[in-house]
Protein backbone atom coordinates (compact mmCIF):
# COMPACT_ATOMS: atom_id res chain seq x y z
CA UNK A 1 0.00 0.00 0.00
CA UNK A 2 1.25 3.68 -0.68
CA UNK A 3 -0.39 6.28 1.56
CA UNK A 4 0.15 9.86 0.81
CA UNK A 5 -1.30 12.15 3.42
CA UNK A 6 -1.45 16.18 3.18
CA UNK A 7 1.82 16.34 0.84
CA UNK A 8 3.10 18.90 0.44
CA UNK A 9 6.50 20.34 -1.68
CA UNK A 10 7.62 23.68 -2.95
CA UNK A 11 10.67 24.51 -5.15
CA UNK A 12 11.34 28.08 -4.53
CA UNK A 13 8.01 29.72 -5.25
CA UNK A 14 6.45 26.89 -7.05
CA UNK A 15 4.33 24.68 -5.28
CA UNK A 16 4.84 21.53 -6.81
CA UNK A 17 2.07 19.43 -4.82
CA UNK A 18 -0.17 21.21 -2.67
CA UNK A 19 -1.92 19.03 -0.08
CA UNK A 20 -2.22 15.99 -1.97
CA UNK A 21 -3.65 13.17 -0.12
CA UNK A 22 -4.57 9.18 -1.38
CA UNK A 23 -3.92 5.92 -1.12
CA UNK A 24 -2.68 2.97 -3.47
CA UNK A 25 -4.08 -0.30 -2.55
CA UNK A 26 -2.93 -3.92 -3.17
CA UNK A 27 -4.55 -5.94 -5.47
CA UNK A 28 -5.80 -3.13 -7.66
CA UNK A 29 -4.06 -1.28 -10.30
CA UNK A 30 -4.15 2.35 -9.89
CA UNK A 31 -3.85 5.22 -12.80
CA UNK A 32 -1.85 8.74 -11.18
CA UNK A 33 -3.33 11.15 -14.11
CA UNK A 34 -2.89 14.82 -14.48
CA UNK A 35 -1.64 17.33 -16.61
CA UNK A 36 2.14 18.12 -17.63
CA UNK A 37 3.39 19.81 -13.83
CA UNK A 38 0.68 18.75 -12.08
CA UNK A 39 3.27 17.17 -9.18
CA UNK A 40 2.97 13.06 -10.22
CA UNK A 41 6.58 12.72 -10.44
CA UNK A 42 7.37 15.09 -7.36
CA UNK A 43 4.56 12.90 -5.56
CA UNK A 44 6.53 9.48 -6.97
CA UNK A 45 9.89 11.13 -5.66
CA UNK A 46 8.84 12.00 -2.39
CA UNK A 47 7.22 8.10 -1.32
CA UNK A 48 10.66 7.16 -2.51
CA UNK A 49 12.79 9.40 -0.22
CA UNK A 50 14.47 10.77 -2.86
CA UNK A 51 12.54 14.14 -2.29
CA UNK A 52 11.89 15.41 1.00
CA UNK A 53 8.62 17.31 1.77
CA UNK A 54 7.68 20.53 2.78
CA UNK A 55 5.46 18.97 4.56
CA UNK A 56 3.01 15.96 5.00
CA UNK A 57 3.90 12.38 5.08
CA UNK A 58 4.26 9.21 2.70
CA UNK A 59 4.39 5.58 3.33
CA UNK A 60 4.98 2.33 2.28
CA UNK A 61 3.68 -0.71 4.18
CA UNK A 62 2.63 1.54 6.67
CA UNK A 63 6.28 2.62 7.34
CA UNK A 64 8.16 5.36 6.15
CA UNK A 65 10.06 4.00 3.02
CA UNK A 66 13.37 5.97 4.04
CA UNK A 67 13.64 3.51 7.15
CA UNK A 68 13.51 0.23 4.73
CA UNK A 69 16.27 -1.79 5.40
CA UNK A 70 15.62 -3.39 1.80
CA UNK A 71 14.29 -0.75 -0.31
CA UNK A 72 14.11 -2.70 -3.88
CA UNK A 73 12.54 -5.56 -2.11
CA UNK A 74 9.99 -3.58 -1.23
CA UNK A 75 9.38 -1.05 -3.78
CA UNK A 76 10.15 -1.64 -7.60
CA UNK A 77 10.16 2.27 -9.44
CA UNK A 78 10.63 3.34 -12.66
CA UNK A 79 11.04 7.21 -12.75
CA UNK A 80 13.81 7.56 -15.13
CA UNK A 81 13.67 4.78 -17.77
CA UNK A 82 17.22 5.67 -19.04
CA UNK A 83 19.11 5.15 -15.79
CA UNK A 84 21.83 2.64 -16.40
CA UNK A 85 25.27 2.44 -17.75
CA UNK A 86 25.01 2.48 -21.08
CA UNK A 87 27.84 0.43 -21.96
CA UNK A 88 27.02 -2.35 -19.85
CA UNK A 89 24.65 -5.30 -21.35
CA UNK A 90 21.53 -5.61 -20.04
CA UNK A 91 22.25 -8.96 -18.02
CA UNK A 92 25.16 -7.65 -16.80
CA UNK A 93 23.18 -4.22 -15.77
CA UNK A 94 20.32 -6.77 -14.06
CA UNK A 95 23.50 -9.01 -12.43
CA UNK A 96 24.56 -5.89 -11.11
CA UNK A 97 21.89 -4.87 -9.56
CA UNK A 98 20.79 -8.41 -8.52
CA UNK A 99 24.48 -8.41 -6.50
CA UNK A 100 23.29 -5.50 -4.52
CA UNK A 101 19.94 -6.54 -3.33
CA UNK A 102 20.99 -10.04 -2.91
CA UNK A 103 18.93 -11.92 -6.24
CA UNK A 104 20.66 -14.72 -8.30
CA UNK A 105 21.54 -15.10 -11.84
CA UNK A 106 17.98 -17.27 -12.28
CA UNK A 107 15.98 -14.06 -10.85
CA UNK A 108 17.60 -12.10 -13.85
CA UNK A 109 16.87 -14.51 -16.19
CA UNK A 110 13.29 -14.61 -15.24
CA UNK A 111 13.15 -10.85 -15.23
CA UNK A 112 14.83 -10.58 -18.84
CA UNK A 113 12.23 -13.30 -19.97
CA UNK A 114 9.63 -11.56 -17.93
CA UNK A 115 10.45 -8.14 -19.91
CA UNK A 116 10.85 -9.94 -23.43
CA UNK A 117 14.62 -8.93 -23.62
CA UNK A 118 15.98 -12.43 -23.19
CA UNK A 119 17.47 -11.92 -27.36
CA UNK A 120 19.06 -8.82 -26.70
CA UNK A 121 20.48 -9.12 -23.08
CA UNK A 122 23.78 -9.39 -23.95
CA UNK A 123 23.77 -5.99 -25.73
CA UNK A 124 25.03 -2.71 -24.64
CA UNK A 125 22.09 -0.48 -22.94
CA UNK A 126 22.94 2.52 -24.53
CA UNK A 127 22.18 0.65 -27.76
CA UNK A 128 18.56 0.20 -27.26
CA UNK A 129 15.70 2.27 -28.81
CA UNK A 130 13.72 3.94 -25.81
CA UNK A 131 10.99 1.09 -26.39
CA UNK A 132 13.93 -1.28 -25.18
CA UNK A 133 14.98 0.86 -22.42
CA UNK A 134 11.79 1.09 -20.62
CA UNK A 135 11.81 -2.77 -20.89
CA UNK A 136 15.00 -2.83 -18.83
CA UNK A 137 13.92 -0.24 -16.67
CA UNK A 138 11.20 -2.14 -15.69
CA UNK A 139 12.54 -5.15 -15.41
CA UNK A 140 14.99 -3.36 -12.93
CA UNK A 141 12.22 -2.71 -11.24
CA UNK A 142 10.94 -6.19 -10.56
CA UNK A 143 14.31 -8.03 -10.15
CA UNK A 144 13.83 -8.05 -6.29
CA UNK A 145 9.76 -9.06 -6.39
CA UNK A 146 8.87 -6.20 -4.64
CA UNK A 147 5.15 -6.30 -3.49
CA UNK A 148 4.29 -2.40 -4.29
CA UNK A 149 5.36 -1.55 -7.85
CA UNK A 150 5.71 2.39 -9.03
CA UNK A 151 6.39 3.11 -12.43
CA UNK A 152 6.42 6.63 -13.95
CA UNK A 153 4.80 6.97 -18.03
CA UNK A 154 6.12 3.24 -18.36
CA UNK A 155 4.79 3.14 -21.58
CA UNK A 156 6.89 6.08 -23.19
CA UNK A 157 8.51 4.78 -25.89
CA UNK A 158 6.38 1.73 -26.09
CA UNK A 159 4.93 0.19 -29.51
CA UNK A 160 1.90 -1.45 -29.45
CA UNK A 161 3.38 -4.55 -28.79
CA UNK A 162 5.39 -3.03 -25.54
CA UNK A 163 2.08 -1.17 -24.36
CA UNK A 164 -0.46 -4.39 -24.80
CA UNK A 165 2.79 -5.92 -22.68
CA UNK A 166 2.72 -2.98 -19.84
CA UNK A 167 -1.02 -3.80 -19.63
CA UNK A 168 -0.94 -7.18 -19.04
CA UNK A 169 2.25 -6.73 -16.78
CA UNK A 170 0.61 -5.01 -14.07
CA UNK A 171 -2.52 -6.90 -14.30
CA UNK A 172 -0.71 -9.87 -13.45
CA UNK A 173 1.41 -7.88 -10.83
CA UNK A 174 -2.12 -6.59 -8.90
CA UNK A 175 -3.86 -10.24 -9.28
CA UNK A 176 -1.15 -11.43 -7.51
CA UNK A 177 -1.67 -8.77 -4.34
CA UNK A 178 0.73 -6.17 -5.57
CA UNK A 179 -0.27 -2.59 -5.50
CA UNK A 180 0.58 -0.83 -8.17
CA UNK A 181 0.25 2.78 -9.34
CA UNK A 182 1.19 4.14 -12.74
CA UNK A 183 1.43 7.72 -14.26
CA UNK A 184 0.57 7.93 -17.88
CA UNK A 185 -0.87 10.43 -19.80
CA UNK A 186 -2.41 8.08 -22.49
CA UNK A 187 -5.98 8.02 -22.08
CA UNK A 188 -7.19 5.33 -24.08
CA UNK A 189 -4.28 2.93 -22.59
CA UNK A 190 -5.13 3.98 -18.97
CA UNK A 191 -8.51 3.42 -19.61
CA UNK A 192 -7.95 -0.10 -20.59
CA UNK A 193 -5.30 -1.05 -17.57
CA UNK A 194 -6.40 1.00 -14.75
CA UNK A 195 -9.02 -0.50 -11.64
CA UNK A 196 -8.86 3.23 -9.77
CA UNK A 197 -7.74 6.49 -10.79
CA UNK A 198 -6.53 9.41 -8.73
CA UNK A 199 -6.26 12.52 -11.15
CA UNK A 200 -4.31 15.30 -9.77
CA UNK A 201 -3.86 19.01 -11.04
CA UNK A 202 -1.85 21.97 -9.84
CA UNK A 203 -0.56 19.63 -6.68
CA UNK A 204 -3.62 19.09 -5.69
CA UNK A 205 -5.97 15.67 -5.80
CA UNK A 206 -9.23 16.47 -8.42
CA UNK A 207 -10.87 12.91 -8.11
CA UNK A 208 -9.94 9.38 -6.33
CA UNK A 209 -12.06 6.99 -7.17
CA UNK A 210 -12.93 3.79 -9.17
CA UNK A 211 -12.58 4.04 -12.93
CA UNK A 212 -16.03 2.14 -13.62
CA UNK A 213 -17.62 4.78 -11.27
CA UNK A 214 -15.65 7.70 -12.78
CA UNK A 215 -16.91 6.93 -16.13
CA UNK A 216 -20.88 6.51 -14.71
CA UNK A 217 -20.73 9.70 -12.76
CA UNK A 218 -19.66 11.83 -15.47
CA UNK A 219 -21.53 10.02 -18.65
CA UNK A 220 -24.41 10.94 -17.07
CA UNK A 221 -26.64 7.69 -17.56
CA UNK A 222 -27.23 8.21 -21.33
CA UNK A 223 -28.55 5.34 -23.35
CA UNK A 224 -28.69 5.04 -27.40
CA UNK A 225 -31.15 2.97 -28.89
CA UNK A 226 -31.85 1.91 -32.62
CA UNK A 227 -34.77 1.23 -33.43
CA UNK A 228 -37.62 0.51 -36.05
CA UNK A 229 -39.89 1.31 -33.42
CA UNK A 230 -37.98 3.98 -32.33
CA UNK A 231 -41.09 6.47 -32.39
CA UNK A 232 -43.16 4.21 -30.50
CA UNK A 233 -40.58 3.70 -28.01
CA UNK A 234 -39.85 7.23 -27.78
CA UNK A 235 -43.46 7.95 -26.93
CA UNK A 236 -43.39 5.55 -24.14
CA UNK A 237 -40.48 6.65 -22.52
CA UNK A 238 -41.48 10.40 -22.93
CA UNK A 239 -44.42 9.71 -20.70
CA UNK A 240 -42.49 8.00 -17.91
CA UNK A 241 -40.32 11.52 -18.08
CA UNK A 242 -37.23 10.25 -19.65
CA UNK A 243 -35.63 13.33 -22.15
CA UNK A 244 -35.33 11.38 -25.47
CA UNK A 245 -33.77 13.33 -28.15
CA UNK A 246 -34.92 11.65 -31.14
CA UNK A 247 -31.68 12.80 -34.65
CA UNK A 248 -33.32 10.37 -36.97
CA UNK A 249 -36.11 8.15 -37.34
CA UNK A 250 -35.00 4.91 -35.81
CA UNK A 251 -32.16 6.59 -33.89
CA UNK A 252 -32.80 7.63 -30.42
CA UNK A 253 -30.42 9.04 -27.54
CA UNK A 254 -31.89 8.79 -23.81
CA UNK A 255 -31.00 10.59 -20.74
CA UNK A 256 -31.41 9.55 -17.03
CA UNK A 257 -32.29 6.10 -18.28
CA UNK A 258 -30.66 2.56 -18.44
CA UNK A 259 -30.16 -0.01 -21.40
CA UNK A 260 -31.68 -2.27 -18.73
CA UNK A 261 -34.98 -0.44 -18.54
CA UNK A 262 -35.13 0.66 -22.34
CA UNK A 263 -34.68 -3.11 -22.82
CA UNK A 264 -37.69 -4.29 -21.01
CA UNK A 265 -39.64 -1.62 -22.25
CA UNK A 266 -39.04 -2.55 -25.75
CA UNK A 267 -39.81 -6.35 -24.80
CA UNK A 268 -42.88 -5.16 -23.10
CA UNK A 269 -44.60 -3.31 -26.27
CA UNK A 270 -43.09 -6.09 -28.76
CA UNK A 271 -40.55 -3.27 -30.25
CA UNK A 272 -37.52 -4.98 -31.97
CA UNK A 273 -34.57 -3.15 -30.97
CA UNK A 274 -31.59 -3.61 -33.58
CA UNK A 275 -29.35 -1.31 -31.07
CA UNK A 276 -29.04 -0.64 -27.53
CA UNK A 277 -25.70 0.97 -25.90
CA UNK A 278 -25.02 2.58 -22.92
CA UNK A 279 -23.23 6.03 -24.12
CA UNK A 280 -20.46 5.99 -21.77
CA UNK A 281 -17.85 9.19 -22.17
CA UNK A 282 -14.03 8.29 -23.08
CA UNK A 283 -11.30 9.15 -20.38
CA UNK A 284 -9.76 11.40 -22.31
CA UNK A 285 -12.85 13.40 -22.56
CA UNK A 286 -13.70 13.14 -18.81
CA UNK A 287 -10.21 14.27 -18.16
CA UNK A 288 -10.09 16.80 -20.17
CA UNK A 289 -13.25 18.34 -18.80
CA UNK A 290 -11.99 18.11 -15.37
CA UNK A 291 -8.67 19.49 -15.55
CA UNK A 292 -9.43 22.25 -17.64
CA UNK A 293 -8.68 24.36 -14.91
CA UNK A 294 -5.43 22.97 -14.09
CA UNK A 295 -3.99 22.15 -17.25
CA UNK A 296 -0.41 24.82 -16.60
CA UNK A 297 1.16 24.33 -20.38
CA UNK A 298 -1.08 25.03 -23.16
CA UNK A 299 -1.46 25.23 -26.99
CA UNK A 300 -2.81 27.82 -28.64
CA UNK A 301 -4.00 25.47 -30.94
CA UNK A 302 -5.71 23.59 -28.58
CA UNK A 303 -10.09 23.76 -28.77
CA UNK A 304 -12.14 22.76 -25.73
CA UNK A 305 -13.10 19.69 -27.09
CA UNK A 306 -10.10 18.32 -28.43
CA UNK A 307 -9.42 14.50 -27.59
CA UNK A 308 -5.74 14.60 -29.09
CA UNK A 309 -6.00 10.45 -29.23
CA UNK A 310 -8.06 8.52 -31.48
CA UNK A 311 -9.43 6.63 -28.70
CA UNK A 312 -12.30 4.26 -30.59
CA UNK A 313 -14.21 4.09 -27.51
CA UNK A 314 -16.17 7.19 -26.56
CA UNK A 315 -19.47 6.12 -27.84
CA UNK A 316 -19.42 2.79 -28.10
N1 LIG B 1 13.72 19.82 -9.02
C1 LIG B 1 12.83 20.77 -9.30
N2 LIG B 1 13.14 22.08 -9.17
C2 LIG B 1 12.27 23.04 -9.44
N3 LIG B 1 11.00 22.82 -9.86
C3 LIG B 1 10.62 21.55 -10.02
C4 LIG B 1 11.51 20.46 -9.76
N4 LIG B 1 10.85 19.30 -10.00
C5 LIG B 1 9.61 19.65 -10.41
N5 LIG B 1 9.48 21.00 -10.42
C6 LIG B 1 8.26 21.74 -10.77
O1 LIG B 1 7.20 21.20 -10.00
C7 LIG B 1 6.02 21.12 -10.77
C8 LIG B 1 5.53 19.68 -10.77
O2 LIG B 1 6.44 18.91 -11.53
P1 LIG B 1 6.28 17.33 -11.70
O3 LIG B 1 7.42 16.87 -12.54
O4 LIG B 1 6.10 16.70 -10.37
O5 LIG B 1 4.92 17.22 -12.51
P2 LIG B 1 4.35 15.99 -13.34
O6 LIG B 1 2.89 15.90 -13.00
O7 LIG B 1 5.15 14.77 -13.11
O8 LIG B 1 4.54 16.51 -14.82
P3 LIG B 1 4.82 15.70 -16.18
O9 LIG B 1 3.55 15.01 -16.52
O10 LIG B 1 5.14 16.80 -17.13
O11 LIG B 1 5.96 14.76 -15.92
C9 LIG B 1 6.36 21.68 -12.15
O12 LIG B 1 5.98 23.03 -12.16
C10 LIG B 1 7.84 21.50 -12.22
O13 LIG B 1 8.41 22.49 -13.07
Amino acid sequence: MIEVDDLVKHYGTTRAVDGMTFTARPGVVTGFLGPNGAGKSTTMRAVLGLDTPTSGTTRVNGKDYRSSAAPLAEVGALLDGRAFDRSRTARAHLRSVGAAVGVGKRRVEEVLDLAGLTSVADRPAGQFSLGMGQRLGIATSLLADPPVVMLDEPVNGLDPDGITWIRTLTRQLADEGRTVLISSHLMSEMEQTADHLVIVGGGRVITDEPMDDLIARTSGGAVHVVSPGASVLAEALGAQGIEVEQDRSDHLLLHGTTAAHVGDLARDLGVAVHELTPRRKSLEQIFMELTADAVTYRSHTDTDAAPAEPTGDSDA
